[in-house]
């Protein structure tokens, strides 16, 4: 796809019913080409954000998909290049942000939720001054005033009793409030744009529920727009209202959440929803589904990355690299042979719709 022309847009419609006060801004990325030297890790991706909605971008590890998020926090390492392309965010776009406007950017209007909050957090202050300082040195706040608001901050992120938590270091408490601290922190000055790089990845299953539940409430009370990395189906299923999926750099396909687990188009899609519908219904001894191969073994400039993996490739998946076409309304498809829809090629997964409570 021409990502500047034809980004595929998100539909609402996910877990956040309340009519909320939308902060959030409409992201749209275009053409996106990014190098860690000669190795070009992302190649022209694009994709739409609706305001106040979650895209979830997915894939196998080195796929890509941090490398698209620190971009869009302009936060890659040095010595990495963005080749081409724009992230527009308000309107704005964060590749072209220098000196104040890139400063203010982060956090006012982007914000970047790690995976890893233990190695976020500094390990030697105390909570309170870590979050209150976000309030008097980024707000310009007073002392007591930041000590007030971080107290706030955290009692929003259903944080009890904040007054003793503000006292503790990050050691002191759990993976999960380490992760609501990182939320508050995030969130401080209300972001357009909040970019959640597998959050929850490192938490055990119940408090991943607690910090997925979070979010979806924040974002019903204030509207934020959402990028959801994560490689995780299940997360998907319950957090997000339109997918991209990406493999070897590229973006295979493009969808809202509905039509992208009832009838994807891309059989690498497929392959990932297989093996999130084995993984939900195996019982002992069956066999779970898994993609043969590894997607790190082929790196390739020309042709459909997933060739070498597909059960569908031909000559023409290996020498010509194929163009993003809108299949259906908002559902953009990268492959020379999708699979048809109607067919055995859907997939039903009723997981989805028990993840919504029933929406469909
Ligand atoms: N700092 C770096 N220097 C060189 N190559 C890098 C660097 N960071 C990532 N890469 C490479 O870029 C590609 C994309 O990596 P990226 O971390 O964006 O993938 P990912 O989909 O987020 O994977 P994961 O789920 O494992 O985090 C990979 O081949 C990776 O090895």
């Amino acid at each position: 796809m021409n990502a500047a022309s034809s980004a595929p847009s998100a539909t609402a419609g996910g877990p956040a019913t309340a009519t909320p006060r939308v902060i959030g801004s409409d992201v749209v990325v275009s053409d996106l080409s990014i190098s860690y030297g000669s190795y070009c890790a992302v190649r022209d991706v694009g994709f739409e954000i609706k305001a106040g909605t979650t895209m979830a971008l997915v894939g196998e590890s080195g796929s890509g998909k941090s490398t698209i998020a620190l971009a869009a926090s302009r936060l890659l390492p040095r010595g990495t290049t963005i080749d081409s392309g724009s992230i527009c965010v308000n309107g704005k776009d964060v590749v072209r942000m220098q000196g104040n406007e890139l400063r203010e950017m982060r956090g006012d209007t982007v914000a970047y939720l790690a995976q890893d909050a233990l190695a976020a957090l500094n390990p030697v202050v105390r909570i309170g001054r870590q979050v209150s300082e976000i309030y008097s040195v980024r707000g310009g706040d007073r002392k007591t005033v930041a000590e007030a608001k971080a107290i706030a901050a955290l009692a929003q992120v259903n944080i009890n009793d904040p007054e003793r938590v503000v006292r503790m270091y990050p050691h002191q408490l759990s993976g999960g409030m380490r992760q609501r601290v990182m939320i508050a922190m995030a969130l401080a000055f209300e972001p357009a744009l909040l970019i959640a790089d597998e959050p929850t990845t490192a938490l055990d299953v119940t408090v991943q529920a607690e910090i997925l539940q979070l979010i979806v409430d924040l974002q019903a009370r204030n509207g934020l727009t959402c990028l959801w990395i994560t490689h995780d189906m299940s997360v998907v299923a319950e957090m997000a209202d339109s997918v991209t999926v990406l493999y070897g750099g590229r973006m295979l396909e493009s969808s809202d959440v509905y039509s992208m687990f009832d009838t994807p188009r891309q059989p690498y899609t497929r392959k990932l929803l297989d093996c999130f519908a084995s993984g939900r219904s195996a019982k002992p001894k069956e066999a779970f589904s898994a993609i043969p191969g590894s997607p790190s073994a082929h790196s390739t400039t020309t042709g459909c990355p997933f060739a070498p993996r597909c059960d569908r490739a031909d000559d023409v998946c290996v020498s010509e690299t194929p163009r993003s076409v809108e299949l259906a309304p908002d559902h953009w498809v990268a492959c020379h042979h999708p699979l048809d829809v109607g067919t055995d090629d859907d997939v039903k997964t009723p997981a989805l719709a028990a993840s919504r409570g029933g929406q469909s």
